[in-house]
C-alpha cells in the first residue's frame, strides 16, 4: 500500500507538485501518468525520502519511507537505471545490495535469471550495458529483497518490443500475487494494458484518477462536424470547451447530448457524435493534460 497526502513541493514560488493525494492498494498496478515536467519523477522521489516535501506526506505500508528499518525487503524502487556505478558489474551491483538488504546471496543469480541478464552479461560492468540491459538490473535491485511495493519511474525506457511485453507480465504478476505497483511511463499502450488505476498529473495537480475502465468510459464526447470552426465557435458559446482529437475530431468533457443540443441549436450539420473513450488511454490522456504540458524553456 502507498498513501501519499497533500504533497506538495516548491521551488521557490513555483510548486512542481501541488497537493497531490493518492493510494495505491495491493494487488493492483497504478499507472502514474503526465506530460513532461508534470512532476510525477518529484512525486515518486518524495514517497521514497529522496526529496523533502514542502508540506504532506507519503506513506508505504504504513510508514514514510525514512522510517522503514530495511526499506528493500517493503519496497523496490527503481528511478533512474543508470544510477548505477558504472565501474562494477551486474553481478557485483546486486551482490553488493543483497549484503546491505541481508537477502540470502542465492538470490542474486534468480533476479538475474528472472530479468534475463545471462551469465555474460552479469560479468559485463554496468558501464557497458545498453539502457535496455540497466533496466533490467535495476528491476532486479527493485526486487531482490522480494518487497510487497514496487515505484518504478519509466522502467520500459530503453527496452525492445521484447522487453516491453516481459516487463509488463513481470508487472502483472507481481500485483496478481499481491504486490503494489507505481509505474510512471510515457508508453501510453504499456499503461493501458497492464495498469488497474491511473493518477493523471499535469503542471503538479492531479487531474484524474480512479480506475482505468470508468476513466476510460467517462472521458467524454468526440463529436465532428462538417464545419469544423463554426463547431468549436459553438462549443466555446456553449461554455462546453473543447480539445482537439488526435483523429481531427474535437473532444468535449460533456455527455453527447449536451454536445448535440448545442449543435442543433446553432443549426449544425454533425458528422460524429460519441463517446470519446474509444480513442483509448492516449486520447484520455491528451484531453485531461490539455495545456498542461510544461515547457522548461518558459520556467
Ligand atoms: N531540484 C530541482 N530544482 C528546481 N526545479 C526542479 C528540481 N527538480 C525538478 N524540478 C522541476 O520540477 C518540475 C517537475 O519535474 P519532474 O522531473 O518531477 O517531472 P516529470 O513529470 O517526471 O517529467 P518527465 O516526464 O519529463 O520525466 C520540472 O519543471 C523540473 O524542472
Amino acid at each position: 500500500m502507498i498513501t501519499v497526502e497533500h504533497l506538495t513541493k516548491r521551488y521557490g514560488p513555483h510548486a512542481v507538485v501541488d497537493d497531490v493525494s493518492f493510494r495505491c492498494e495491493p494487488g493492483t498496478v497504478t499507472g502514474f501518468l503526465g506530460p513532461n515536467g508534470a512532476g510525477k519523477s518529484t512525486t515518486m522521489r518524495m514517497i521514497c525520502g529522496l526529496t523533502p516535501p514542502t508540506s504532506g506526506g507519503a506513506t508505504v505500508a504504513g510508514r514514510p519511507y525514512r522510517q522503514l528499518a530495511n526499506p528493500g525487503r517493503e519496497i523496490g524502487v527503481l528511478l533512474d537505471a543508470s544510477a548505477q556505478h558504472a565501474g562494477r558489474t551486474g553481478r557485483e551491483a546486486l551482490a553488493l545490495a543483497a549484503r546491505t538488504m541481508g537477502v540470502d546471496r542465492r538470490q542474486v543469480a534468480a533476479k538475474l535469471d528472472l530479468v534475463g541478464l545471462n551469465a555474460a552479461a552479469a560479468k559485463r560492468r554496468v558501464g557497458a550495458y545498453s539502457l535496455g540491459m540497466r533496466q533490467r538490473l535495476g528491476l532486479a535491485l527493485a526486487l531482490l529483497g522480494d518487497p510487497r511495493v514496487l515505484i518504478l519511474d519509466e522502467p520500459a525506457n530503453g527496452l525492445d518490443p521484447e522487453g516491453i511485453f516481459w516487463m509488463r507480465g513481470v508487472l502483472r504478476d507481481f500485483a496478481d500475487r499481491g504486490g503494489t505497483v507505481l509505474l510512471s511511463s510515457h508508453l501510453l499502450r504499456e499503461v493501458e494494458a497492464v495498469a488497474d488505476r491511473l493518477v493523471v498529473i499535469g503542471a503538479g495537480r492531479v487531474v484524474a484518477q480512479g480506475g482505468k475502465d470508468d476513466l476510460l468510459a467517462g472521458t467524454g464526447t468526440l463529436v465532428r462536424a462538417r464545419d469544423p470552426r463554426a463547431l468549436r465557435l459553438t462549443l466555446d458559446r456553449a461554455g462546453l470547451p473543447a480539445t482537439a482529437g488526435t483523429d481531427g475530431g474535437l473532444v468535449v468533457r460533456a455527455e453527447a447530448e449536451a454536445v448535440g443540443q448545442a449543435a442543433a441549436d446553432a443549426g449544425l450539420v454533425l458528422t460524429e457524435l460519441r463517446p470519446a473513450g474509444s480513442g483509448g488511454l492516449e486520447q484520455l490522456f491528451l484531453t485531461l493534460t490539455a495545456g498542461t504540458s510544461t515547457k522548461e524553456a518558459v520556467k
